[in-house]
């Protein structure tokens, strides 16, 4: 008999959706095994005000396959220039779930993002008095600082003085890639949390470079030693509530991603929990399979579980598409190089 575990319906708490074609061949992918999804705001141009999410929202929910069961929650891009009052009028409308912080520079599509954390304070005020998480991409932009040493600093210069000078502030690390990001968020109190991708707990630096540069292994953060990616396994299949599920979906074409200056980011929608049931078998952590995928991060964010569930079998994948069309493009489904043994019951 095939081996089967059911759990609540899985949620991702950082997915990027794009809009216009994209948004249309990549949503289906999230809504066939995921309830909700945080969706990150760094279209261009950006997602900076209230009327900017309302119209973001209303066309993912158009672009939704019919019976579709999956609910955006909705983030705003923080600007030097984002009005306080937009976003408490946002949020109290109940169309804001959090607001996303991109240093300038620092990932795809983040020039509109902030340079001087200062100039943000009576934002960051107002979300704290209100009760609005804070989404954090956690990587310095200082050009002398080595790409892979971009998260820890961050935590030292920018992370950590940020928290001490706005206590009530709920904030979320996401896609942690360090041995020290999960060290900080253990030591942090429970207003910190993390998202952890499902690529960064099976690929290291090596598995980016060696042999050939793999372009479609190239994200941000960038994969780390693996004494890092054994760190965010153990935190991940630890079953602790702070970390959770956020797969960094992030589709780009591949002439983008296949290119002498290829774009970062991994497209793993389609596959995310078939690969994640395949880690934490291989750890020995099914059990804690459900509290990282579909039970941690409506904690944090003050929301009940998805009330329906979801049995994947202990078999190999079948029709796993390798690619999936976007209008005239490609986009290239995330391949760990390793055979798949767990799929979603369908
Ligand atoms: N993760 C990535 O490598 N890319 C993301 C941006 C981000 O999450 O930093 C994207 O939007 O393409
Ligand atoms: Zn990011
Ligand atoms: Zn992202």
């Amino acid at each position: 008999m095939t081996e089967t575990l059911t759990i609540r319906r899985p949620d991702d708490w950082h997915l990027h959706l794009r809009d216009g074609d994209v948004l249309r061949a990549v949503l289906p992918e999230s809504a066939r095994d995921f309830g909700r999804a945080i969706v990150m705001p760094n279209l261009v141009p950006p997602v900076v005000t209230g009327d900017d999410l309302r119209a973001y929202r209303d066309r993912i929910l158009q672009a939704l396959p019919e019976g579709a069961e999956f609910e955006p929650l909705m983030t705003l891009y923080l600007t030097e220039d984002t009005d306080p009052e937009d976003v408490a009028k946002a949020h109290a409308d109940g169309l804001v779930t959090a607001v996303k912080l991109y240093p300038a520079g620092a990932t795809t599509n983040s020039a509109s993002g902030v340079r001087d954390i200062d100039r943000v304070r009576p934002v960051l005020e107002k979300m704290a008095e209100i009760g609005l998480p804070l989404c954090v991409h956690g990587e310095v932009t200082d050009s002398t600082v080595d790409i892979f040493d971009r998260e820890s600093v961050f935590i030292d210069r920018v992370l950590e003085p940020l928290r001490r000078d706005m206590p009530g502030l709920r904030v979320i690390m996401e896609h942690v890639t360090t041995r020290e990001g999960v060290e900080y968020v253990k030591a942090g109190g429970d207003d910190l949390g993390a998202t952890i991708t499902a690529h960064h707990l099976v690929l290291n630096r090596n598995h980016l470079l060696v042999g050939g540069i793999r372009p479609h292994y190239y994200c941000l953060p960038v994969a780390k030693r693996e004494i890092h990616r054994l760190a965010l396994r153990a935190a991940a299949t630890s079953g602790e509530g702070r970390f959770f599920l956020g797969t960094d979906s992030a589709p780009h074409p591949d002439h983008a991603k296949e290119a002498a200056c290829g774009c970062a980011g991994c497209f793993t929608a389609t596959n995310a929990m078939a690969l994640l049931a395949t880690v934490f078998d291989a750890d020995g952590a099914l059990d804690t399979l459900e509290a990282f995928t579909s039970l941690n991060g409506p904690a944090f964010y003050g929301l009940s579980p998805n009330e329906a569930e979801m049995t994947l079998e202990k078999a190999a994948p079948e029709g796993m598409p390798e690619k999936i069309d976007a209008g005239e493009d490609r986009i290239t489904v995330f391949d760990p190089g390793f055979p798949l043994t767990w799929r979603v019951a369908r």
